[in-house]
């Protein structure tokens, strides 16, 4: 049987795997190169509900075989429940501008129209889902929009733990009682995937369906930048960006962050403006500032939430994982763990 958890030593927080045969008392650890260096110096172990922090030796591990037994990596909010050792709840949001659509790919003003995505756009949710396939997800929340959905399915199904996209079905009674699950093995093995139109594209009033360039040659590149970027000057009939952000972020408010906030990691596929809204209440951008504020399509943004403030990770240009996303003590134990069950 092998099983593994947390060890810290010298500061450092690893995961460690031990091996046991049927005598439980014979342990070997096999994944802790510095255990197996100085197992006679103080180290610090955490155990999840046994106890909270003391010193140890290996021979302690040795004759307490149920030690450590983790089937999944602990959420931070079932750790130990000695305070003084709990670490505070630090979560990842994960935020997803659709890949291309098939009108942005024609350059036309999109805003509330329901339009799929290219091949191309395809291809980045893919990637975009390669990207974070390491990433620890409980929720998922995209707009009413069939962009948004694709993306993140086809993002969802490149995740290592294998888990299904479930879209949930809940606009009145009956479709919720439809889409009933009765295995809780399956609701545990699946992302609940949740629509909201509150994280809908801006209503781009009598602009939709119209091309970008005409209209910036029509009305002057100018006004145009101002009716797409600017945060308070709304579109002819449209939403200004901040009446955006009064559903968007007032939507994330009251469903994503208390998710954020008792443990769970979110991820959300939106569109350009609906994720600049957001992202200006993240990072507490001014009005000024959010004019500045561009979303690639495809481009997985990755923000810890803790403390009640969001850090962003790193950016996610880089051609490897390391150099994609900063990932937290809790995110790479995350990984960690993924590579263990695929060995
Ligand atoms: O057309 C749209 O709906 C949006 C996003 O594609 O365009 P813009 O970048 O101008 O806000």
């Amino acid at each position: 049987m092998i099983s593994s958890g947390f060890l810290e030593f010298n500061g450092a927080v690893q995961v460690y795997n031990h091996a046991c045969d049927s005598n439980p008392h014979n342990v070997s650890l096999i994944s802790l190169p510095v255990i197996r260096k100085g197992f006679d110096s103080d180290v610090r172990l955490f155990r999840r509900g046994i106890c909270s922090m003391r010193n140890f030796r290996l021979s302690d591990v040795c004759a307490t075989p149920q030690v450590s037994i983790m089937n999944h990596i602990t959420p931070v909010s079932d750790w130990n429940s000695d305070d003084s050792m709990r670490p505070s709840i630090e979560t990842a949001l994960i935020l997803i501008r659709h890949g291309e659509s098939m009108w942005n790919e024609k350059n036309l003003f999109t805003g509330s129209v329901d339009v799929p995505l290219t091949r191309r756009g395809v291809e980045e949710a893919i990637e975009a889902g390669k990207r974070i396939s390491n990433l620890p997800i409980d929720y998922v929340y995209t707009s009413a929009l069939i962009r948004s959905q694709m993306t993140a399915v086809l993002a969802l199904i490149q995740h290592r733990c294998k888990k299904v996209p479930i879209i949930i079905h809940n606009c009145n009674e009956q479709a919720e009682a439809w889409s009933q699950i009765y295995s809780d093995e399956a609701r545990k093995q699946s992302f609940p995937v949740i629509r909201a139109w509150q994280l809908n594209e801006r209503m781009y009033g009598e602009l939709q369906g119209l091309n970008k360039q005409e209209i910036a040659k029509r009305y002057g590149e100018e006004q145009v930048h101002e009716w797409r970027r600017s945060y308070e000057i709304p579109p002819p009939e449209g939403e200004s960006l901040q009446m955006c952000s009064q559903r968007a972020v007032g939507y994330f408010k009251e469903h994503i962050e208390p998710h954020l906030q008792s443990g769970k990691h979110v991820m959300v596929a939106a569109h350009a403006n609906t994720l600049r809204s957001i992202i200006m209440y993240l990072e507490k951008l001014t009005s000024r500032q959010v004019i500045g504020l561009e979303v690639s399509t495809g481009v997985p943004l990755l923000y810890i939430y803790k403390e009640g403030t969001f850090m962003k990770r790193g950016s996610p240009v880089g051609s490897s994982e390391a150099g994609v996303y900063a990932l937290t003590r809790n995110l790479a134990l995350y990984r960690q763990k993924l590579d263990e069950m695929s060995c």
